[in-house]
This record gives structure tokens, C-alpha cells and sequence, in this order.
């Protein structure tokens, strides 16, 4: 993307924000009105996008969160005169409380367990608001005073506009970084595959509490902002009924862009005013309205709108980056087999894992030289995957030990394992099927804390030199699994055997010194199998990239790996190489069924 198209791309809704704001400023008093109130709507549908599209949250409890905002800034202001931009801020902070209390449950729940989780915080939160009437002025409501900024008194229906423009159009800048970036995407990780995203670090606790978090700011901010725009502030304004409203902005415009939630948020507030010669039905035309556009256009109604207009992307540039950036690393010829050096670089020792009664891994060991490809053989129910799985972090196991290049990893979670240089596949294809194949390996690099993504989006929207670093990396990485040309391709609508590809180039991405490959032409075509082994062997010849492979394919196993172990039975039964070890009575019989005997 150039650099022009990045720069319009971050800043677009914002400006349609800014625009709407400068047209209504030309109008009268009433469509001036509706204007304000239309933009608060599209930033609250901005915010819903973070979570219920993004992070896959859904939320009753958005009017609760925006009454929250306003009665934080208009109280302030009421009870203790504290300025309007203060009371702002206030309700930032307001929100951000707002959105980790509702995370500290609402993380651990999905669906309609967590409808009822945000439904109870709507509840408690407006009776709260109803009972402290000495405060809030109870069910008759409040007036809010009229707010002064430098000297400014905000009072007529432009001054309004004016205000509430500029601020949903900053705030809508602020969130469109934020789900156009690493957040974003890392957010979407996190919601579409939980077990992969911690496998690249990224914590999946920590995504949809921050998401919980920047979309309830956004709430109480337009909470705070329409808060003297409507001036009598009461609970039942802000009950179960509007936040079910509200949840319908995203859904109905399109919950996995900022444009979604801006056209739902926008287009359903004012929808009322377009039905005034029908008002009696307007409640029947919201309903149909809803249920078209989930039975029908289930990315929405901005997806209906790309559609028509039919994007172009170009995937050329991509391919230009990559190879330019490629070319000159490549060896003409590529020498598949390398010496292994005789050090470990990942040693098991004595581990052991009960499932209740079940022994499922027995005292087992093995060991992975610096730069050596290892595979693990075994039966079905032999006890390979949670020997595997203990190895990359997402099973404790009950004693022994596993130590990567002297470190201990018992003791340390699976997305922590990518910083000492582990990475893994998986053996069902988990690529993240709703980002490009480029933004899945830019995650693979496995810098994905939450305050670095936040610093990442800023960064991307820049147009910084990290940003560009990353994605050239990234682009390398593909190029090198020969998928460059599909940088701008969702992942999930590659073959199977792309998809296995994929996971390669996010493997290597990282640099890492060993990769842990669980069953990785399960499912593969016949006739990518070979390609595959050569590729996995071009990796490990030019990368130095040590390989631990699970995998049921013999031929495949026997022609990629240097060593094997087989397990029977939960326990180590052989060791060595392909060829000695296949040959052994003892393993023919455990993994083929032969008679020794004959
Ligand atoms: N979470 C679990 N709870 C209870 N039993 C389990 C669990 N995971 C695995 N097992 C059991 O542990 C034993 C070893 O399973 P495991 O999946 O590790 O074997 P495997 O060699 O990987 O088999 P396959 O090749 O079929 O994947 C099996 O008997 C399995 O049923």
C-alpha cells in the first residue's frame, strides 16, 4: 500500500466525521441536532467494533458504559465545578474502570453466559444510578450545565455540533490506529484462534480485557460528549433497551472495520428520522432490518458496499518488496542435508503426565541437537501429543524435565517460549483465517505484548521504519515458503497445503532455533508431501533451524529426520536413526502390527 493510501486509510473515518460535522454546520438547528447526536452514535458503533466484532465479545451493557461517561463528567462538573475538559478525562478513566470490571468476569465467559454477565452490570449500574438520588438526581434526572472550554461557552445547536465533531472525529482517529494496527489484528488473533495467538504471545487474557477496556473509553468519551448536548441526564435513558440498540450498530454496519460500526452507528440513529412518515412501524422496519442483514449480508452492510464498489487490491507490490528484499539472501542451489552439531539444544528428561488412572507419558526423554531434525513415532493413543504439547507449553507435566538450551521450561508459559526461540505448528492448520497471510506472519515474529501492539499501530500509521522492517521481514518469511504472492490473501481461503505453508513462514519469522512441527502433512495432498519435506529441509540447511516432527507418515518421517524416538505405550521404546530404528522387530511390531515371530 503506499504511503498516501496508508495515510487516507487511518485518517478516512475521521474525516467523514469532520465532513458530516462541517456540512451540519450549514443547516438548521434541528438537522444540526440530529447531526450530533448521529456522531455520537458512530463512535459508540466505532468503539462496539473493538469488542464485539473484533475480539467476538458481545456486550449488553453499552448504555450502562455510556451513562457512566456522562454522569462522570456532568457530575464533576455539577458538584464540584470542575472544568469540561477535565470532566472528560474523568470519564476516559471512568470507562477504562468500567470496561476491566466487566473484563474481570467477561473474559473467563463467550455467548450467552457472557450476555448475562454485561446484562448484570447494565443492571447494577443503573439502579445505582437511579437509588444515589442525592447525586445523580435519581430517576427525575439532572440538568447538565452548558460547558465552557478556554473561555468558550458551549450553547447553541452549532456550537454543539461543532464540539461533539471534533472530538467523536478524535476519538475515532484514535480507535481506527488502533484496530487497523497490531492491536487490532493481534485482537483478532486472539478471538479467532486462543491456542495459536498464546503460541506467538500473544496473551489472550490481556487482549480482550484490553478490549473491553479501549471500547468502554470510547463509550463513557461519547457518553461525556452527547452528556450536556441532551441536557436532563436520566437512567431510564440509558437502560437495557438502548444498549441492545446499540450492540445492533456494528452487526448491522459491519463489525470487523471502523467504517462498520460509523455506518451502523450513523445510519441506524438517524433511521428514525428517514421513517418519520411511518413512525407507527419504525420498531418493525429496525427489526427486519437486523434479521436481513444477519440472514443475508452477515459481514454487514459496509461489506455490501465493498462489494459493489469491488476494492482492487494489488498484490504486486508485494511480490515486488518481497523478492527485491529476498533475492540477494537466496543460494542459487540448496544443500538439504547439514551436519548436526552433537550439542543439545533441547533435552527431556523423566517426564511424566497422568490423565487420572491413564499413564499417557511415561518417564519419557529425547533430545534435539542444535540444528538436527528429530522425529516422534509412536501408535496412536502412544502419548506423542502430550509429550508435544508439554514440550511447547500448553500441558504442565506431572515430573521431569525439559530444559531449551540449558533453560528450564517447565516453569514457563507457552507464549513465553517464542522469546528463547521455540515455535511450533500445529497438527489441525491454525493460521488465523480473517488476516492476510502477511499480517499471520508479522505475527509469528511473536512481539505481541499489549502496550507494544498499541505502540505498533501508531508505528504502522506513521509509516516508521520498525513498521517497515517488520513487514519486510514478514514478506521475506513468505517468499522463502513461496506464498509472497499471496501476502494480501486472507489466510483461510488458501488450500490446506498453503495453509501448512503458512505456518511455516509464521514458524520462521522469528528467527528461531527450533521449531516444533506437529504433524505437519497431516491432511496434505500426496503430491505436495515431497515439497513440503524439501521445503522444511531447505529451512533447516539455511536457517540452522532445529526440528522436533510428530508426525504418522513413515516414508515422509524417515526421509526428513536424522534421528527418531518411538513411543509405545506412553514410554520411549527406540532411539536412533531412521533406518535402525524402523528396522527394528520390536518397532514393526508396535507401529505396524508385524509378527516378529515370522
Ligand atoms: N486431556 C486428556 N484427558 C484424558 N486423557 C487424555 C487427554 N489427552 C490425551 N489423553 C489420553 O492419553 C493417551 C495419549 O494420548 P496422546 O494424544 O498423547 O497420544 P498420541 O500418541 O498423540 O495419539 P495420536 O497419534 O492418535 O494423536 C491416550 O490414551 C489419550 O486418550
Amino acid at each position: 500500500m503506499s504511503d498516501l493510501r496508508r495515510v487516507l486509510a487511518g485518517i478516512g473515518p475521521a474525516l467523514v466525521l469532520l465532513a458530516l460535522t462541517a456540512l451540519g454546520l450549514g443547516l438548521d438547528n434541528y438537522p444540526k441536532f440530529v447531526i450530533s447526536i448521529a456522531l455520537v452514535s458512530m463512535l459508540v458503533g466505532a468503539s462496539l467494533v473493538v469488542l464485539v466484532g473484533l475480539a467476538r465479545c458481545i456486550t449488553l451493557a453499552a448504555a450502562s458504559v455510556m451513562a457512566i461517561g456522562a454522569y462522570t463528567s456532568s457530575l464533576l462538573a455539577i458538584h464540584l465545578g470542575i472544568p469540561y475538559l477535565i470532566g472528560l478525562a474523568g470519564a476516559l478513566l471512568t470507562g477504562a474502570l468500567a470496561g476491566w470490571l466487566i473484563a474481570l468476569p467477561g473474559t473467563r465467559f463467550r455467548g450467552h453466559n457472557l450476555a448475562m454477565v454485561t446484562l448484570v452490570f447494565q443492571s447494577v449500574c443503573i439502579i445505582l444510578i437511579r437509588e444515589a438520588k442525592s447525586l445523580t438526581g435519581g430517576a427525575e434526572g439532572i440538568h447538565v450545565p452548558a460547558p465552557t472550554l478556554f473561555g468558550w461557552t458551549v450553547r447553541t445547536d452549532g456550537d454543539f455540533l461543532l464540539l461533539i465533531g471534533v472530538f467523536s472525529a478524535l476519538a475515532v482517529l484514535v480507535l481506527t490506529v488502533l484496530v487497523r494496527g497490531a492491536f487490532g489484528k493481534n485482537l483478532q488473533a486472539a478471538a479467532g484462534n486462543e491456542v495459536a495467538a498464546e503460541a506467538f504471545g500473544v496473551s489472550v487474557p490481556a487482549y480482550l480485557t484490553a478490549a473491553f477496556v479501549v471500547s468502554s473509553i470510547g463509550i463513557a468519551f461519547a457518553g461525556a460528549l452527547s452528556a450536556p448536548r441532551v441536557r436532563i441526564l436520566d437512567p431510564d435513558s440509558y437502560g437495557v433497551l438502548p444498549s441492545i440498540f446499540m450492540l445492533a450498530y456494528p452487526i448491522v454496519g459491519g463489525m470487523h472495520s471502523i467504517w462498520g460500526g460509523l455506518l451502523g452507528g450513523g445510519g441506524l440513529r438517524m433511521l428514525p428520522e428517514v421513517l418519520r412518515p411511518v413512525a407507527d412501524y419504525q420498531e418493525l422496519f429496525f427489526a427486519s432490518l437486523v434479521i436481513v442483514v444477519v440472514m443475508f449480508f452477515p459481514g454487514g452492510l459496509v461489506e455490501l458496499i465493498r462489494r459493489a464498489v469491488s476494492v482492487v487490491r494489488r498484490p504486486a507490490d508485494d511480490r515486488r518488496a518481497a523478492s527485491e528484499h529476498t533475492a540477494a539472501r537466496r543460494p542459487a542451489t540448496v544443500q538439504p542435508i547439514v551436519a548436526e552439531s552433537p550439542e543439545p539444544l533441547l533435552q527431556v528428561a523423566g517426564v511424566d503426565k497422568h490423565f487420572g488412572a491413564l499413564h499417557a507419558v511415561n518417564s519419557a526423554r529425547l533430545v534435539v541437537p542444535v540444528g538436527g531434525i528429530h522425529g516422534l513415532i509412536g501408535p496412536n493413543g502412544a502419548g506423542k501429543t502430550s509429550l508435544f504439547n508439554i514440550v511447547s507449553g500448553f500441558l504442565p507435566a506431572d515430573a521431569g524435565r525439559v530444559t531449551f538450551d540449558g533453560t528450564s521450561l517447565l516453569d514457563l508459559a507457552a507464549r513465553d517460549r517464542i522469546r528463547l526461540g521455540i515455535t511450533r505448528t500445529f497438527q489441525h492448520v491454525a493460521v488465523f483465517g480473517q488476516l492476510s497471510c502477511l499480517d499471520n506472519v508479522i505475527i509469528g515474529r511473536g512481539r505481541n505484548g499489549v502496550l507494544a501492539a498499541v505502540g505498533q499501530s501508531l508505528d504502522e500509521f506513521r509509516g516508521s521504519a520498525h513498521a517497515a522492517a517488520a513487514r519486510n521481514e514478514a514478506l521475506a518469511a513468505l517468499d522463502a515458503v513461496g506464498l509472497a504472492d499471496l501476502a494480501r490473501t486472507p489466510a483461510g481461503s488458501l488450500s490446506l497445503g498453503n495453509q501448512r505453508r503458512l505456518e511455516i513462514a509464521r514458524a520462521i519469522v522469528s528467527d528461531p532455533r527450533l521449531i516444533l512441527l506437529d504433524e505437519p502433512v497431516s491432511g496434505v495432498a500426496e503430491a505436495e508431501i515431497d515439497d513440503l519435506r524439501e521445503l522444511l529441509l531447505r529451512i533447516n540447511a539455511e536457517r540452522k533451524i532445529a526440528m522436533l516432527v510428530v508426525e504418522h507418515n513413515i516414508p515422509f518421517v524417515a526421509k526428513l529426520c536424522r534421528s527418531l524416538s518411538v513411543m509405545g505405550a506412553g514410554a520411549i521404546v527406540a532411539e536412533g536413526t531412521p533406518a535402525d530404528v524402523i528396522a527394528l522387530p520390536a518397532v514393526r511390531q508396535l507401529y505396524f502390527g508385524e509378527d516378529v515371530a515370522a
